[in-house]
């Protein structure tokens, strides 16, 4: 279960933590509205926090000075209890617009991960949804811990601190708002660099979360691979063992953990203690009041216990952030904008110049290829597995963008037109058709198909979609990548939407390869002519058959187009192509 590490990229945490800031005023008044009152409600409850202790030494003040004065105490004491039941009422109500706002910058993300992953998978045929997945459910705890954490606790706590140890110098010796203060960054400092030395094994935990995440999505979509071969213990066994590194990281974690708090807890005791010790000795020694004496101690755990949660949420930051680093870089590598503009009408025809292309770290590919396949025309690519007839069908559909050369589909240079607009000049159909875990109806009408329910039913059942007397019921799941069918039934399902497209160019990748020869004959003659005139068709095939009848054959060849003509002049003047026919490729 190998793990692929994006969080090595080189942004920095408090970069992640600014971009997050940006995103969220970005999000729309709705979530900055939600921003403002949250740090409304925030900063009365840290107002109420700075008034309690205060309220309290007065109130102790008062019971000692004046006994009789019953109004002012109960007074006092009601300021004292109201800051103290208020503030927490406040914080806790401050969770209802935080938590909305989390929620939508937790969507906003996702879904511009979503955006930025699927067409990053599609052009590179190497998807990683079990990681993908793992990265976006973790992310709203990710996003609780620094935005609700980090970011939005952190300011009041400081702003809080702040005037508290203004309330402390202003009422008793200033050595006692230094003494805290110290006391305070002394913890804070401690806690800081727990969350440096944490961080390496928060990443090394987020790796094994992601590895199993990754692991479960594998063997999950493999079931029938490891039922059907016996080795369901094995790879259960694996799964466990990635179960037992992410439990090993997370114990390292913790380990790290109880060291911080080890150095924070003895700071923080020292300093409380020494507050302690001293004040003590001015109220014997009648420098302080008892009241005086409450207030400091009130002020030093109030801000200790608040500062102990930053401690704790400086300490899951670093998985927090390296998370979010993840989907953010999930988001920048592949989004983009979407080409508006007339949708293009008629056969185009396809020339490729020069073109080369090479799958990242491999020697393979396809090499320095030129053709041109006429508007309106059925052309069919061939060769011996692995040849790069799907490379070369991907590039000409402009899947994979080739390293040299050009593609042009009519008058338009393909890498002009954004990726996500490409269907509309050249739809290509893979290799490996999957369908979304709907309905028949939601699959067959999928877009951009405009083929009509009614045509629809009227071409399966041509098509014998079903055995005579079973009835078509579109509202029928497929299941999962569409497994409660048939490989005969996904390629016609497929090919039925596929006869509702209107695109110049359609690139179909061995399409037809699991329907019996009468179903793809009917199949491919039903399609050629609802296509004449508006769509050029290329089909990947190891069908002789569909060479004989296409108007142009590309003989691929170790990555190379070997040759390009009709089959019988081919088969005359390539030894190479009259060899793959006379082996039986078929
Ligand atoms: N995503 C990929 N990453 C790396 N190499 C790849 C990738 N996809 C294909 N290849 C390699 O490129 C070469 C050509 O593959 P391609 O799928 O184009 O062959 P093909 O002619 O369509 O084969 P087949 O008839 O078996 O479908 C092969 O050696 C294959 O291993």
């Amino acid at each position: 279960m190998a793990a692929t590490n994006p969080s090595c990229n080189d942004t920095s945490d408090p970069a992640v933590v600014w971009a997050l800031v940006r995103r969220l005023f970005a999000l729309g008044p709705g979530v900055r509205r939600d921003l403002l009152w949250g740090l409304f409600l925030e900063g009365v409850a840290v107002a109420l926090g700075v008034i309690g202790p205060f309220a309290l030494k007065s109130l102790i003040d008062a019971l000692s000075r004046s006994p009789g004065a019953s109004s002012l105490v109960l007074g006092l004491g009601l300021v004292f209890v109201g800051a103290w039941a208020g503030g927490g009422i406040l914080s806790t109500w401050r969770l209802v617009p935080s938590t909305r706002v989390i929620d939508t910058l937790s969507a906003d993300l996702a879904a511009a991960a979503l955006a930025g992953e699927l067409p990053r998978v599609a052009a590179s045929r190497d998807g990683d949804s079990g990681r993908t997945l793992g990265l976006i459910e973790r992310l709203p705890f990710s996003l609780l811990i620094v935005v609700d954490g980090l970011i939005w606790r952190s300011l009041p706590l400081a702003l809080q601190i702040a005037a508290s140890l203004w309330v402390i110098a202003g009422v008793i010796p200033a050595s006692y708002a230094i003494g805290l203060f110290l006391t305070l960054a002394g913890y804070a400092v401690l806690s800081w660099w727990g969350a440096v030395r944490h961080r390496p094994h928060a990443s090394l935990a987020n790796l094994a979360a992601t590895a199993v995440s990754q692991g479960l999505g594998d063997v999950l979509r493999n079931a029938r691979r490891i039922v059907l071969n016996g080795t369901l213990s094995a790879e259960v066994g694996g799964i466990r063992a990635g179960i037992g590194q992410k439990a090993l990281a997370n114990q390292k974690m913790t380990g790290s953990l109880v060291h911080t708090a080890l150095a924070q807890y003895g700071w923080l005791g020292m300093g409380l203690v020494g507050l302690l010790v001293a004040g003590a000795g001015d109220v014997w020694a009648g420098r302080l009041s008892v009241g005086d004496f409450i207030m400091l101690e009130t002020y030093a755990l109030r801000l200790a216990l608040p500062l102990s949660g930053i401690g704790f949420l400086l300490s899951q930051s670093a998985g927090a952030i390296a998370n979010i680093r993840d989907v953010l870089t999930l988001r920048r590598s592949g989004a983009g904008t979407v080409e508006a503009g007339p949708v293009p009408s008629g056969a185009a025809g396809i020339e490729l110049r020069d073109v080369s292309f090479r799958y990242a770290d491999t020697t393979a590919g396809v090499e320095d290829v030129s053709v041109r396949i006429p508007a309106g025309a059925f052309a069919v690519i061939v060769g011996p597995n692995g040849s790069g007839k799907s490379t070369l069908a991907q590039i000409m559909a402009g899947v994979f963008a080739p390293s040299q050369g050009q593609v042009r589909i009519g008058e338009v240079d393909l890498a002009e037109v954004d990726a996500g607009a490409r269907y509309r000049h050249v739809l290509y159909v893979p290799q490996f058709i999957t369908f979304l875990n709907r309905t028949l109806r939601d699959n067959a009408l999928y877009p951009p198909t405009t083929t009509t329910e009614a045509d629809l039913v009227a071409l399966l059942a041509q098509w014998c979609f079903y055995e005579a007397g079973r009835k078509l019921d579109l509202a029928t799941p497929v299941g999962e990548l569409g497994e409660r069918l048939s490989g005969g039934q996904i390629q016609k399902l497929e090919l039925a939407r596929v006869a509702g497209i209107k695109v110049p160019v359609l690139i179909l990748d061995e399409s037809t390869s699991a329907l019996d020869p009468a179903s793809e004959a009917r199949i491919l003659s039903d399609l050629r002519q609802s296509f004449e005139g508006r769509t050029t068709l290329v089909m990947v095939t190891h069908r002789l058959r569909l060479a004989q009848t296409a108007d142009h054959v590309l003989f691929m060849k170790g990555g190379r187009l070997e040759a390009f003509g009709r089959h019988l002049d081919l088969v005359e003047s390539v030894p190479a192509y009259a060899q793959l026919w006379a082996q039986g490729a078929e």
